[in-house]
């Protein structure tokens, strides 16, 4: 696991343009641990627990974050180290992502307590070992800390405050880790309700798909309080190979959203290409080969190109939630004054996508708004 800290320091020496190995990981977690590195480069500093300074890059009016002084009089219970066999873990929304997640952490030891809106998909998870709860808020009082894997900013919102949501669990010396991506505003929201519960709030959005959960390699994009972040560092270790504290919530939720935003409209230029080449009588196979051996070669487009170009889209990385990421980057481009004119026009891609009942298909069916329409549905 690679752990890099843009914001403070867990450890005193961060150094400028580089980064640097320091071995930070608790004994606790060494199983997990064998695959991970800690790095640290050069940011502002905070007081942990607090997260209430705001790196230079990450604009207040974007993200809202709650008053530091309400933040500090109620987050003061320490916060234990998670470790297999001592500590009680929750994880609400066991989707594609949440499942595999899930499964990670049971694998490593931890207890776990799971509540999905649809409780027939808690039913594996229950045979492995996890305890199903009847509401979030059951997890979060059953649990030190709650993992959240929900589709959207309205699902997570929802999730943490209804009357039975996590919120309603939480009290001092809990934490809340929403791994969802969603905009910072409503993370804001989410990590102030916490807060005045007492208990302390991280969002950690993932980078990986299906596969990467799945073999505990994760990159979480974490914000929001950096002793929460130290707490749940050994799970993190067992879902992830890397993880970064960015700072003041927001900023995990900002990097995500960038990222995405780039892999959509990656996405969609790939979808092009591929179509463009078979309407001129290129094999597609041909396309994807030529593209992984040069300068422009990622591992998205050799594992999408043989099923797009085989016109299957098993969802790995849903497309109505790529078309989410898409809309918050542009509407994040649009507060800032920051033209995004690919990203549109990607957006509107999956947007097309959407209307041809694609949305629960993986993003890569933005090819079906692009491509040649498949012989029998074009005889329809
Ligand atoms: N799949 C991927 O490759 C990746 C996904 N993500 C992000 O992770 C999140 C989850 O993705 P993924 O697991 O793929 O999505 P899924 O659609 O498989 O799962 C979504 C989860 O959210 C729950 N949910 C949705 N709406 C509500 C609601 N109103 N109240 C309660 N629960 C709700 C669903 O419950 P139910 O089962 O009852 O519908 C389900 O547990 C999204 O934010 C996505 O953008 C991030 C990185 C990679
Ligand atoms: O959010 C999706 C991903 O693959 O990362």
């Amino acid at each position: 696991m690679r752990t890099i800290v843009t914001h403070s320091g867990l450890a005193p020496v961060a150094l400028a343009g580089r980064t640097t190995p320091v071995p930070l990981l608790p004994r606790s977690s060494r199983s997990c641990a064998a695959k991970s590195r800690t790095l640290h480069a050069a940011g502002p500093s905070t007081t942990p627990f607090s997260g209430s300074s705001t790196p230079c890059c990450v604009r207040q009016s974007v993200f809202r974050p709650s008053r530091p002084s309400a933040r500090l009089a109620t987050c003061r219970a320490a916060l234990e180290e998670a470790a297999p066999g001592k500590t009680v873990l929750g994880f609400v929304g066991i989707g594609i992502m949440g499942l595999a997640m899930t499964r990670n952490l049971l694998k490593a030891g931890y207890e776990v307590v799971v509540w999905n809106r649809n409780p027939d998909k808690c039913k594996p998870l229950e045979q492995e070992g996890a305890k199903v709860a009847s509401s979030p808020r059951e997890v979060a009082a059953a649990a030190s800390y709650t993992f959240a894997m929900l589709s959207d900013p309205e699902a997570a919102v929802d999730v943490a405050m209804r009357p039975d949501g996590v919120v309603a669990g939480l009290s001092p010396g809990k934490g809340y880790i929403d791994v969802s991506t969603v905009d910072a505003a409503t993370s804001s929201a989410i990590a102030a309700a916490v807060r005045s519960a007492g208990a302390a709030f991280l969002e950690a959005p993932v980078s990986g798909s299906k596969g990467p959960a799945e073999q505990g390699k994760l990159i979480f994009l974490t914000a929001g309080d950096q002793e929460l972040f130290s707490a749940v560092s050994p799970p993190l270790d067992c879902m992830g190979k890397a993880k970064f504290f960015l700072g003041a919530e927001g900023a995990g939720a900002n990097m995500k959203l960038v990222v995405n935003m780039i892999m959509g409209a990656m996405m969609t230029s790939f979808a092009e290409g591929l179509a463009l080449a078979d309407k001129v009588g290129l094999r597609q196979q041909d396309v994807i080969e030529v593209v992984g051996l040069g300068a422009i070669a990622a591992p998205m487009f050799a594992l999408k190109g043989p099923t797009m170009a085989a016109r299957s889209y098993a969802p790995a990385f849903p497309l109505k939630h790529q078309q989410k990421d898409m809309r918050l980057a542009l509407a994040l481009g649009d507060e800032v004054a920051q033209p995004l004119p690919m990203a549109a026009a990607a957006n509107a891609l999956y947007i097309a996508a959407r209307r041809q009942g694609l949305a629960d298909a993986d993003f890569s069916a933005v090819m079906e708004a692009v491509a040649e329409q498949k012989a029998e549905e074009a005889a329809k």
